[in-house]
């Protein structure tokens, strides 16, 4: 019995170290096959919510994007979001994309091999979302090069790019091949600005034009992510861009533990916010099925949660100033990535080890609808807030404590 224990503990354990969950390639995966059909269809009600009272539909997948997934290798699954009917709107159906994935060579190959590797390997990821008839894409954070942020080297600075640049360039082919918007994170070199690096993402219209760009506003000071070394908090404030498909906005990574981040993209009037995140295990992965999700319902939008893939290693090792030993990985990226819709459901979340696009058709409706439902908006006391907000910045503030007069008396 001890050993059965022990064998099966091994093997989680290198399961494990794999990536993948006892195995599994995410929850559902477990869930789906460990469960009766009964309970896990009770379970997912429970985890992922319903949306307008049912469970969440899958969408057949075009066969080509199928032939490219098998032939390259990543996982690509496709859902749908829909909304109520209404008697004065047509509705208003979107198919919205995000891909996941790990680096292709080592990062001691060079700069320019790995960043062209990358570009190699995305491709057919959209390619089978462009077969597929996306509207609307995004990539991970930082997705064209390695996550060299915890090594506090600046070489990695020679990754950045000039928003209208090679990375960007490359999209706004694909992005008129497909008629189809995308969302491109790069880490950002302004070279008019004294050569000032930024975390940006450029939003590419449907017909290939730069729409925009949104700089990270909120930058880690957390375990291995010593993002505050390469660039700077972001300056553009929280814009929306309007585009052929839909209101989106874009809150990279870190900026989704900051409610009035997500709020403040609600106020401009998105209607889906991006996440295009990096971020390992052990540090969050009890928050990314709650942040986004949250975001997603306190203010009526969609939001599309991307993480990287996989683990990455580096030449020289690095401590994380906690009197652990160095080591020369960030750990694993868990992948994960999922949409999460107003009503307070959400898709399955993709692989955590595996490269993939998840799909969604999403009726944007749905955003109004829950608005006027549970009225968040018109509830919200904003000018409690702005006053609260407005004494707390001043020098003088002092925290609005009443203390029970008991506490400080002296006992007889
Ligand atoms: N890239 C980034 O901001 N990561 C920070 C870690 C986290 O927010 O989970």
């Amino acid at each position: 019995m001890e050993t059965t224990r022990n064998g099966q503990a091994k093997e989680e354990a290198a399961a494990a170290r794999d990536g993948s969950i006892c195995g599994y390639e995410s929850l559902d995966r477990l869930l789906c096959d460990s469960l009766s059909p009964q309970v896990f269809q009770e379970v997912s009600r429970l985890l992922i919510g319903l949306n307008c009272g049912r469970i969440l539909e899958a969408v057949p997948l075009a066969d080509s994007a199928k032939a490219l997934s098998s032939e390259c290798n990543f996982d690509v699954q496709a859902f749908r979001f829909t909304a109520d009917k209404e008697l004065l709107r047509e509705p208003r159906v979107v198919r919205v994309g995000i891909i996941q994935n790990s680096i292709v060579l080592p990062t001691t190959a060079s700069f320019v091999d790995q960043k062209r590797a990358i570009h190699q390997k995305v491709k057919p990821m959209i390619d089978a979302a462009g077969a597929s008839g996306v509207n609307i894409l995004c990539l991970q954070e930082a997705w064209m090069m390695p996550f060299a942020f915890c090594t506090r080297e600046k070489r990695w600075c020679e990754f950045a790019e000039p928003v209208d640049e090679e990375s960007t360039r490359f999209l706004q082919d694909l992005a008129k091949k497909y008629n189809m918007v995308i969302v491109n994170p790069i880490l950002e070199r302004d070279v008019n600005h004294g050569e000032t690096i930024w975390n940006t993402a450029v939003i590419i219209g449907n017909h290939g034009s730069i729409i925009g760009k949104h700089r990270k506003n909120h930058i880690p000071r957390v375990g291995d992510f010593n993002e505050s070394t390469y660039y700077m908090e972001g300056n553009t404030g929280h814009p929306v861009f309007e585009t052929a498909f839909g209101k989106i906005a874009v809150n990279i990574c870190y900026g989704r533990h900051h409610p009035l981040n997500w709020l403040a993209f609600g106020l401009n009037g998105a209607e889906i916010v991006f996440n295009p995140s990096a971020t390992v295990g052990e540090l969050s992965e009890p928050m990314w099925p709650i942040e986004a999700r949250n975001a997603a319902i306190a203010n009526s939008y969609f939001v599309g949660s991307i993480n990287r893939v996989g683990t990455e290693t580096f030449p020289n090792p690095f401590t994380s100033g906690d009197g652990k030993p160095q080591h020369i990985d960030f750990g694993h990226f868990y992948g994960s990535s999922h949409f999460s819709a107003p009503d307070a459901s959400c898709t399955p979340s993709l692989s955590r080890h595996r490269d993939g696009l998840l799909i969604s058709d999403m009726d944007l409706n749905l955003c109004r609808q829950l608005k006027d439902k549970w009225g968040f908006r018109m509830t919200s006391r904003y000018n409690l807030y702005a006053d609260l907000l407005a004494q707390y910045l001043k020098p003088d503030f002092e925290p609005q404590v009443i203390s029970d007069p008991l506490l400080h008396k002296k006992s007889s």
